[in-house]
């Protein structure tokens, strides 16, 4: 059957909502999301199996977003489809996947890793699974209560199998952490199997129809091949074959990483959209006096508030797409068996993953400001933009933890560096600055590229310079990086900084040999203020590493203004060149029409405080009070 699948899935009345999800409590969230879930999932299957087609070219990444819309929240088979899949896809053997992996399979899956007591610190992980060669099993164990399993999306109530990452032992010897797939609950009852205490963890800032769930093991045996066995195998006979490079059992947590840039790059689209139609349509202030109130679009601070989100959402697209492009090769070369790429991609992952996740959490928080009072409200959709990009900073690897292993990588090229040995091509500019050959500072995107590097190779000297310090005081290596940990997120930080805007400004320039002339001009505007907002942002640094002069900051400040006008009579149309629906967006504010107030109104009217003339708690404690005092 020939479907356009977004005008199905908008048709599919059960999918849409008449109360707001706000006004359900956290278990008629959950079953509301979950019953919309398998309405998709069925949906996706169809398009799978090819019993419905797409017919319109974007769709792939539509029917993911367009979830946006159905769940305002968040997908509870997010986790099912976005990581178990895809973990099986990429870990277990052709056999297993041959059995696992079939379209028409009960498993409903989840990826369960964090602990109660260990997220950031995998190899701290103390759930079990110990090898009886007598009866080829695993026998799956959480031996205290820090061990339980909490967090994983889909768990609490949805999941009825899991990709488990347990210590795996053998005849009395650890082998480290390795991932098994284990049932937890009957396919049939959806009971939980005996030996499986499974449940709930609680409401959440966001992700509250995610049923982010625990789980301990209490001696629960699984066979032998419902270990992921496509790099490493245990045998019959319990021999132990290494994989080919101990970290690939993480691959999933770096793939993911790689994903994440893009699915942010999508948040921050929604959220400028939001806020530059809402900065069109809303007046307040005249500038001058004597003329009408101006669209607050017209102020130039709201202007530096919102352009950057849009020039963002850019970055993170084709820095995302750029990072997909590469991993994909870098997989490629490890199913050759050369594992030669994998430090940087993670090194690259690592801090891309953490710059993109805060910087969208700060602009998503940044529109809502922009919006004043009515971005508070839940009908503008922005709290929960920003509750769910927020959430990001965290998972899928923390924030400082993850800018410190790429600190480890900068770390390990400036030591290079720093012993005259040969570097790598894209790090001969950590040779320039211990040479002092410092280029002129232009005023160019070029020239910030440039001077973004020289802050990266500034920080990380600094950061080595305080770690051999520390080692030659006596410290311990890991106590002396400890002590240095401020200075090398900073370095990481840079490093981020400096690859985002030399990626953008490199693609874009290339693009723009692609498209119209006018469409170049306003790529190359949007991605020049990209990068002189960074670099007045990052000023200081400029000062302390570059040859930067308080006059070339000056220019940039005028160069940067002038780029705001310019950008400002298409800044409209660049958000509506997001694509994004209203069904998507639900906002009262950033509708297409631009019908703000009237929306406003028709939202609070579905409010259930506004279902009776005289609310009962009147006459239950607010009457006895009022009427004593009229006595
Ligand atoms: C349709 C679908 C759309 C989807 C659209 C997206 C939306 C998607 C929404 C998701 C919704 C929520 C999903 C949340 C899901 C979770 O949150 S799952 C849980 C995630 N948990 C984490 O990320 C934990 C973070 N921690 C870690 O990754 C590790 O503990 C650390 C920090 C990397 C350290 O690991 P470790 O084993 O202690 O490593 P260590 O011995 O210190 O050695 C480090 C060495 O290993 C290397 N290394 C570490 N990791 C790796 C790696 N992965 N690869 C290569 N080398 C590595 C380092 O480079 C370093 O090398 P050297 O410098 O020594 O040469
Ligand atoms: C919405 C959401 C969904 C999630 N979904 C899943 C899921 O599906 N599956 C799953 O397995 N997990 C999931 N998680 C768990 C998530 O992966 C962890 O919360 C995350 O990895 C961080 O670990 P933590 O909570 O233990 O934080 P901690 O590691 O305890 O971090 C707390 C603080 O300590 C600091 N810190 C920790 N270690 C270091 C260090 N070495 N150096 C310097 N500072 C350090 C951190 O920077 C942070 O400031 C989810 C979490 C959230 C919020």
């Amino acid at each position: 059957m020939m479907i356009h699948t977004n005008n199905y899935i908008l048709n599919i009345k059960e999918l849409w909502d008449d109360v707001p999800e706000e006004y359900l409590s956290h278990k008629e969230r959950y079953e509301n999301a979950i019953k919309k879930a398998f309405i998709v999932l069925k949906v996706l299957r169809q398009l799978h199996t090819g019993n419905i087609q797409i017919t319109d070219h974007r769709t792939p990444t539509n029917v993911y977003s367009i979830q946006d819309g159905i769940f305002r929240n968040v997908n509870p088979l997010l986790i099912h489809i976005g990581l178990f899949w895809s973990t099986i896809a990429a870990q277990a053997s052709t056999e297993q996947q041959a059995e696992w992996l079939q379209p028409d399979s009960s498993m409903i899956g989840t990826y369960v890793q964090t602990e109660l007591g260990h997220g950031s610190f995998i190899r701290g992980i103390e759930t079990t699974a110990t090898y009886d060669s007598t009866t080829d099993e695993f026998i799956l164990h959480t031996p205290r209560l820090s061990a339980y399993k909490w967090w994983p999306g889909g768990l609490g109530n949805t999941a009825n199998a899991c990709l488990v990452m347990a210590q795996l032992y053998i005849n009395g010897t650890c082998h480290g952490l390795h991932i098994f797939l284990a049932q937890i609950r009957d396919f049939d009852t959806h009971k939980p199997l005996p030996g499986i205490k499974v449940g709930e963890i609680g409401p959440k800032m966001g992700f509250n129809t995610a049923d982010n769930g625990f789980l301990g093991f209490d001696n629960h045996r699984i066979p032998r091949t419902n270990m992921l066995m496509k790099n490493v195998q245990v045998l019959r006979d319990g021999t132990y074959v290494k994989p080919k490079h101990d970290k690939l059992t993480y691959g999933s947590m770096l793939l993911t990483r790689v994903t994440l840039i893009s699915d942010l790059a999508y948040q921050l689209s929604k959220a400028a959209t939001i806020a530059v139609r809402y900065s069109a349509v809303r007046r307040q202030s005249p500038i001058k006096s004597n003329e009408p109130e101006r669209q607050i679009l017209d102020f130039v601070s709201q202007q530096h508030k919102l352009f950057i989100t849009i020039a963002s959402s850019h970055v993170y697209r084709v820095v995302g797409l750029w990072m997909w492009n590469s991993h994909k090769r870098v997989t490629a070369d490890i199913h050759e068996g050369n594992m030669g790429q994998l430090p940087e991609l993670h090194a690259l992952a690592c801090c891309l993953k953490a710059i993109s996740s805060r910087d969208a959490s700060a602009l998503v928080e940044q529109c809502r400001l922009a919006c004043g009072g009515h971005g508070y409200m839940m009908a503008s959709n922005l709290p929960q933009i920003y509750a769910y990009t927020t959430a990001a900073v965290t998972y899928e690897g923390e924030y400082t933890v993850l800018l410190l292993q790429t600190a480890r990588y900068l770390v390990k090229f400036w030591r290079l560096a720093a012993e005259h040995k040969p570097l790598p091509q894209n790090f001969a500019y950590f040779e320039d600055y211990i040479k002092k050959n410092f280029e002129q500072w232009r005023n160019s995107p070029e020239g910030i590229i440039e001077g973004f590097k020289a802050i990266v190779a500034g920080k990380t000297k600094a950061a080595y310079d305080t770690l051999q310090c520390n080692l030659r005081n006596g410290r311990e290596f890991e106590e002396a990086w400890n002590m240095a940990s401020v200075q090398l997120t900073n370095a990481s930080e840079a490093y981020a900084r400096s690859l985002l805007c030399e990626v953008f400004w490199k693609e874009t320039v290339q693009l723009s040999t692609k498209v119209s002339k006018s469409l170049a001009i306003v790529l190359e505007q949007l991605a020049e203020l990209y990068l002189m907002y960074w670099a007045l942002e990052k000023h200081g640094d400029l000062l302390l590493y570059s040859t930067i002069s308080r006059n070339d900051i000056e220019a940039l400040q005028s160069r940067y203004e002038e780029l705001l006008a310019l950008i400002r009579p298409n800044a409209v149309g660049l958000v509506d060149a997001f694509d994004i629906r209203d069904e998507v967006l639900c906002s009262t504010l950033g509708a297409y029409d631009g019908r703000v107030y009237e929306r406003m109104m028709e939202e609070a009217s579905k409010s259930p405080l506004n279902e009776d003339v005289v609310n009962e708690s009147f006459h239950k404690y607010i009457r006895p009070v009022t009427m004593k005092n009229k006595l």
